[in-house]
This record gives structure tokens, sequence and C-alpha cells, in this order.
């Protein structure tokens, strides 16, 4: 039988230059876990350099991650050309995959912020749960890419329910990706956020604003602010 060469290409994520995205990983994932925002084995980054993509395995401490320990996915055909053994690819790599495929994506973060997950609750309390998170003249939401024609004075974000799986997520990531084509981002009801960027700075500091403006968005309610 031929070597199985999806355990081999070793070479795929050993780099001493730390922008590499199996290094980029391990060392944004540790960042994230400070903010709360990958605690728990939960949420999770993804980086697309040219047709490669680069998936952390499941179930595991986010923040204790190494390189070696990525997964390694061909874009076009899909295939893993590297696969650490004893390990499974995260249950969030079909949605990471919408990011990629469906916007271009350069990096996919997915959060489980206790401020993104509160925003979902909020909106589903005050407004229904048809409704995206709206909030308007906050001076972060220039952190994020104005829809087409706007002025950007005002940030909507779309909100899907959850699912058991992380996985049956994808449809309705892909909906709310269709029905809003200038979002950077979707909310999951009472489980955090999916944030993309043409890069992986862009996916970052998207990320930053929106939680900055989530957690913002929840002491204003908490004060009897209006949000528009
Ligand atoms: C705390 S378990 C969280 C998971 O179910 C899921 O929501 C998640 O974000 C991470 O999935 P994973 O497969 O570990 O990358
Ligand atoms: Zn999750």
């Amino acid at each position: 039988m031929a070597p199985s060469s999806d355990q081999s290409n070793d070479h795929l994520v050993h780099s001493s230059d730390p922008h590499h995205p199996a290094n980029l990983i391990c060392e944004l994932c540790r960042k994230f876990y400070t903010l709360g925002w990958v605690t728990g084995t939960g949420g999770g980054t993804s980086i697309r350099q040219h047709d490669h993509l680069f998936i952390a395995p499941s179930g595991v401490q986010k923040e204790l991650m190494e390189p070696t320990d990525m997964f390694v996915m061909d874009f076009h055909s899909r295939e893993y050309l590297r696969r650490p053994p004893n390990l499974k690819p995260s249950a969030c790599t079909p949605l990471f995959y919408a990011a990629f495929s469906k916007r271009g994506a350069g990096c996919c973060i997915h959060t489980h912020s206790q401020w993104a997950v509160l925003a979902t609750l909020l909106v589903e309390r005050e407004f229904g749960a048809n409704a995206c998170f709206e909030i308007e003249r906050i001076e972060q939401i220039k952190g994020i890419p104005k829809r087409r024609g706007e002025d950007g004075k005002r940030l909507r974000v779309p909100i899907i329910e959850n699912t058991a799986r992380e996985e049956d997520l994808t449809e309705s990531l892909e909906a709310a990706m269709e029905k809003y084509p200038d979002t950077y981002a979707v909310l999951v009801r009472r489980h955090g956020i999916y944030v993309w960027g043409d890069n992986v700075h862009r996916a970052k500091t998207q990320c930053e604003s929106l939680d900055y403006i989530f957690q913002l968005a929840v002491e204003m309610k908490k004060l009897g602010l209006p949000w528009t």
C-alpha cells in the first residue's frame, strides 16, 4: 500500500517564519484565549494561503496548540494534504470553508465571546428572532468595512440560530452570506460569532472591533441607552 501522504507532509506546517499560517493560528489562539474567545476548546481560527487551508484540530485546548497539530486541506479538492494522527479536523471546517469559497476570505475566526452571545440574546428579546444586530453612530464601526452605498454610520450583523452540531450551521451561515452580501460576520444565537477578512490582519481587527461593539451594546442596554 502506498504510504499515506497526508500524514507525512510535515513541511507544510514547519516554518521559522512567524507569519506562516501554522505558526500564526497557534499564536492568534493564544491571544484569543486571553480575551475569552476560545476557552474550553470552543472557537478557533483558520487561514487560507494560496490553495492551502490551515485548520486546527477538534476538541483540543486551542491556546495550547502547536504548528504540527494543524491539518492542511487543498482548497479545490477539499482533500487533506496533511492530517495529524489521532486528531480530527475542527467541526468548524465547513463554516470556515464557506468564508474562503463564498467570500474570498484569507482568514476566518470563530469566537465564543460572551459579548457576542449576549448580543444575540438581547436582539431576540428586544426585536424578535428574525432581527439582525443593529447599532449606529459608534466610532468603532469604522473598524468594519462599510456596506456598499451606505455612509458607514450603521452596523448590521445577521444572526442565525444555533444547531446541535457545529457542521449543521453551514447551510444557514451560507444563506446569511447570500442575504447580506456585504457582511463580514454572522452571529450564532447562544453560541458566538464567525468573522472573516481578506487577510489575517483584517479578520483579527474586525473581530476585535465587533467584540468591542457587542460589549458596549450590552453595557448600553443595561444603562437604558438605545442602539439606534
Ligand atoms: C466547547 S465545545 C465547542 C464546539 O462544539 C464548537 O462550537 C467549537 O467552536 C469548536 O469546535 P472544534 O471542533 O473543537 O474546533
Ligand atoms: Zn463554536
